[in-house]
Order: structure tokens, then sequence, then C-alpha cells
């Protein structure tokens, strides 16, 4: 399936994020234990911060990756800060043990990268986009594929006219 247009909006207020990352952990501390997170910046670092506070988790890496986008159409990914190899190496070498977070999973090619590394470990993230759930283990809340999530990070306060002034004319 191609990525539709996202033309609906999920907005995602701290509040909300705080409360669905809390609830990834309370779903991650039944379904295995970790000695490592590795988060995928920038939006993981969020969520891994939670995760890791929950579980006990004090060992974080980052794997950082940047996609070139036309604002939500998404270009070639590249990784500016592959993986430390202490953390790829702590049991097999493929990522037994490594819990892999991120904010959302939409198309599934960030995740893919990723797994590219870590073929053996976790894949979670709070949000999922349809097309992408085939590339995580555990997430919280699915949105459909046309849906665009709204980050608290990314918003501000902005005045909202009313109903009647937005209709009038
Ligand atoms: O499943 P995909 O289609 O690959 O999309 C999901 C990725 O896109 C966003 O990151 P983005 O590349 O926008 O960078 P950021 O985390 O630095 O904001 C999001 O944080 C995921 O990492
Ligand atoms: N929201 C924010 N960032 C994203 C999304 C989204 O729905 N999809 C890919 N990156
Ligand atoms: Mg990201």
């Amino acid at each position: 399936m191609e990525n539709p247009a996202q033309d609906k909006a999920f907005p995602v207020s701290w509040d909300m994020f705080h409360r669905d990352s809390r609830a990834l952990a309370w779903r991650l501390s039944s379904e295995g234990e970790w000695k490592a997170i590795v988060c995928i910046t920038r939006g993981g670092l969020v969520p891994a911060g939670i995760v890791a506070r929950e579980l006990g988790i004090r060992t974080i890496e980052t794997v950082c990756i940047a996609s070139y986008h036309d604002y939500d159409s998404q270009g070639s990914l590249k990784v500016i800060k592959p993986i430390d190899p202490k953390v790829i190496d702590l049991e097999d070498g493929e990522g037994s043990g490594v819990l892999v977070i991120d904010d959302l999973v939409d198309t599934g090619k960030t995740l893919k990268v990723v797994r590219e590394m870590l073929p053996k470990a976790h894949y979670a993230t709070v949000y999922a986009k349809p097309v992408g759930v085939p590339m995580v283990d555990t997430f919280i809340t699915e949105v459909s594929q046309d849906t665009w999530i709204y980050f608290p990070w990314d918003m501000g306060w902005q005045f909202q006219p009313p109903l009647s002034k937005e209709t009038a004319g």
C-alpha cells in the first residue's frame, strides 16, 4: 500500500504521550527483560526516557537517523550515527536483550533500517500505522494510514477562532 495523503489529524498532548508511553512500559514489562535500550532519534528520545525510568534500564544508546522530508512525504534515510558495538555485542551481536524504541512507525522504513543492524532486538513504538505494523513487536495505539500524528514537542499554543467565525462568509 502506498502512503496516502495524511489529512486526518491526531493531536497528542504531553499528558497523553506520558500516559501512552507508560502504557507501553507496562506492556513491555511482561514481554521480556532488556539489558539496554536503543532509541531512534529524535522522536524515540522522549518515550525511551519514560520507558527506561519505568523498567529500571540505565544503559541507553541512540541510533541517529535523518530522513529528508518534503512536508509529510519521506525521502531517503541516512544513518548519521550507528549503534555502539558495545551495545550490539551485549549478548549475541544481533540485538538479543536489546529494546529498540521510537515514537511511531508509519511506513516502517525507519525500523527496517534498524532491524538490519539488530535483527534479534525487540521493537516498540507508542503509535503505529497499519503499513508499519509488521515492523513493530509492541505498540500501544494504532491510527489509520491517512492520519498525521502531531506530537506535543512540535506544537504550540494558538488562538482558535470560534466555529461561527470559521464558517462565516
Ligand atoms: O515508519 P517511517 O515511515 O519510517 O516513519 C517513522 C519515523 O518518522 C519520524 O521520524 P523522522 O524521520 O521524522 O525524524 P525525527 O524523529 O528526528 O523527527 C518518526 O519519529 C519515526 O522515526
Ligand atoms: N507524525 C509525525 N511524524 C511522522 C509521522 C506522523 O504521523 N509519520 C512519519 N513521521
Ligand atoms: Mg524519528
